[in-house]
């Protein structure tokens, strides 16, 4: 059959009996985006010669590292039993980072299919993104993809999806998002076993906001799904939360490409906009209702996105710092999860304090800097956030070590993670070495088949944060993944690690770390350090501090070179114009106390091997 077989246009009204709404849920590099741009080419709202891989990811980083960060919703129709249909396919971001995305799109939905590798089987976000979707009610459609892979193995998959949800391996669908098969039958399955949105078209207005997307021609928009009543062009809408109103400049639905309608219904998912230029002013999980006449009650919102890592980005050229200030007001206005404030630094000068979902949000964000706006950056380490209580109860929240309380500490504590790790049996016991040493307290264990196990564990979010995963994978070659979710935080005995050169201490190196491995940070940073600064004139010492105590030192000797010695003639122009020399060079130097630290030391320092392969990934 020719994809454009079973194409009919989107009905005008939409009855709601007719709409599908689902979501697909994966593990990362599952298929997801293959998956969808496969749909949109059999339900034909894509053509052949117009297709790209890729189809909704409209990031350029997006399709460069081929992931998703944006979700998108789109609208397919879909003939079943020669009745038309309107599916409303949201997609979703895979990555631990944006798991917020996930769990906004999925309450949007009345079903999700659960996609799963059949040469992988089951990993740790197919999991998570399961328990979310349960979590939601929503109907699960279990689904094996890459079926076309040598390596497939849907047998053994199915029996463990079908054990895992509950049901019969043989209703587990199969699919190739690749070559195309058992797509058209997939989205047979949707019509029939998702429930058709339910709602009271006659109540007040009210629309759930699950994603909002700067748009430099449009401005904000936004995209929402209707609960009850309908919103159409023109009328002023209200944003709940906040009572702000706006007028509805235009509203409608992506098939894929914006189109606008008349309205939008009952169980409706379609787009607004309102020339707002600002993404925080059309907040996700908001509630959107009429002005004229407003619903009572707000839907039920969702949590905020928390930022969980935190750096400093400075400009290495000062003069860029206004231009990092716009760049940075320009991708909040974006994303609603970046959050910045001015700092300064004595060794690095005016810049950004940014907090982040995780690395990778931090990666993509200062990769986007760094691209669009031509700006050349350096990114402090990465920290979480502590609470530090005084001996005089105050409590502070630290983001950034150079902020960490001089006086008498009662106690500091650290935010913390449940982790959920699946790997093959074998390497269980390299699993437990690492959550261990990473002061990881198991949580529980289950075998999720004969060869297959779940562990759980209790994890400080510092320890896991920055190269746990890289590690994991490295310990269990390829095999093991990882999911985590925020869970409180504890008390640790944590201290503040200075580094100083010639006695005086230079902000940007000091780290917060658990005593324990106090040590090893600062013989790592002072050694990379005696590396990086060239000899100077006199000795410099390099030391690693907690307070008062010096637990690491290396020493940079002095050079015996006079430059002024080869002028013993005394010819005072050529001793200048030396002189000068030497000023030019100087430029490009920091100067720490009397130490001559080149900018490059400080981005060599700073950029830990793994941020680099998180770059390249
Ligand atoms: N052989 C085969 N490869 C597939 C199939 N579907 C996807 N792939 C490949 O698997 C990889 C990941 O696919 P994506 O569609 O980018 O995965 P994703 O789940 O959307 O990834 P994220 O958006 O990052 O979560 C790509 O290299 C695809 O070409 C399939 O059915 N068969």
């Amino acid at each position: 059959m020719s994809p454009m077989a079973r194409f009919s246009p989107v009905p005008a009204a939409t009855d709601p009996a007719i709409i599908r709404n689902f979501c697909i849920i994966a593990h990362i590099d599952h298929g997801k985006s293959t998956l969808a741009d496969r749909m949109l080419q059999s339900t034909g709202v894509v053509e052949h010669r117009n297709m790209k891989a890729q189809y909704l990811d409209r990031m350029d980083i997006e399709r460069e590292r081929g992931i998703t960060i944006k979700s998108q919703a789109v609208r397919m129709p879909w003939e079943v039993d020669g009745e038309s249909y309107a599916l409303n396919m949201i997609d979703t971001p895979g990555h631990v980072d944006f798991t917020y995305e996930v769990s906004r799109s999925l309450a949007a939905c009345e079903g999700a299919v659960l996609l799963v590798d059949a040469a992988q089987g089951i990993e740790a976000q197919t999991l998570a993104n399961l328990y979310l979707a349960m979590e939601n009610d929503l109907t699960i459609i279990p689904v094996l993809n890459k079926i076309d892979l040598p390596a497939a193995q849907p047998e053994k998959y199915a029996e463990e999806l079908a054990k895992l949800i509950g049901g019969d391996p043989a209703d587990v669908l199969r699919v190739s998002g690749k070559t195309g098969v058992g797509v058209e039958a997939l989205l047979d399955q949707i019509v029939r076993e998702i429930p058709a949105p339910q709602g009271d078209p006659n109540a007040p207005a009210r629309a759930m906001i699950f994603d909002s997307v700067y748009d430099t021609y449009r401005g904000v928009v936004t995209y929402v799904r209707v609960i009850d009543g309908s919103l159409s062009p023109r009328e002023r809408i209200q944003m709940m939360s906040t009572r702000a109103s706006h007028e509805l400049l235009e509203i409608g639905v992506s098939s894929p490409e914006p189109t606008p309608s008349k309205g939008l219904g009952v169980g409706e998912v379609g787009y607004l906009i309102t020339g707002v230029k600002d993404v925080r002013l059309s907040k996700v999980g908001d509630t959107v209702t009429n002005l004229a006449k407003p619903a009572a009650e707000s839907l039920p919102g969702y949590a905020d996105p928390k930022p969980m890592v935190f750096s400093g980005l400075y400009p290495i050229d000062g003069a860029d710092y206004p231009v990092l200030r716009d760049a940075l007001e320009k991708l909040m206005l974006n994303d609603a999860a970046l959050v910045y404030e001015p700092e300064t630094s004595a060794a690095l000068g005016f810049g950004f304090r940014v907090g982040f979902l995780g690395l990778l949000h931090l990666e993509i964000t200062r990769e986007r800097l760094e691209r669009e706006y031509n700006l050349d950056l350096i990114s402090t380490a990465p920290n979480v956030e502590y609470e530090v209580t005084l001996e005089d109860k105050k409590v502070v929240t630290v983001t950034n070590p150079s902020e960490y309380p001089e006086g008498k500490i009662k106690e500091v504590r650290e935010p913390m993670v449940s982790a959920t790790i699946l790997a093959p049996n074998e390497f269980v016991g390299a699993i437990m070495e690492l959550c261990q040493a990473r002061r990881g307290v198991l949580g529980g264990m289950d075998y999720l088949s004969e060869d297959r196990v779940e562990i759980r564990y209790r994890l400080p979010l510092a320890e896991i944060v920055f190269d746990f995963f890289d590690i994991l994978k490295s310990k269990t070659r390829g095999y093991a993944s990882l999911d985590w979710k925020a869970d409180g935080e504890q008390v640790a005995d944590l201290v503040k690690v200075d580094i100083l050169l010639q006695g005086e201490q230079v902000d940007a190196f000091s780290s917060i770390t658990h005593k324990d491995k106090a040590y090893s940070y600062g013989v790592m940073m002072t050694g990379k350090l005696r590396e990086l600064i060239p000899r100077q004139q006199f000795e410099v010492p390099i030391q690693a501090a907690i307070g008062s105590r010096i637990i690491a030192r290396e020493s940079i000797r002095a050079i015996r070179k006079d430059v002024l010695a080869k002028c013993y003639g005394g010819d005072i122009s050529r001793k200048r114009k030396l002189l000068e020399k030497q000023k030019e060079g100087k430029k490009r130097m920091k100067m720490v106390g009397r130490v001559e630290v080149p900018q490059e030391a400080f981005v060599a320092a700073l950029s830990s091997d793994e941020s680099k392969d998180k770059a390249k990934k």
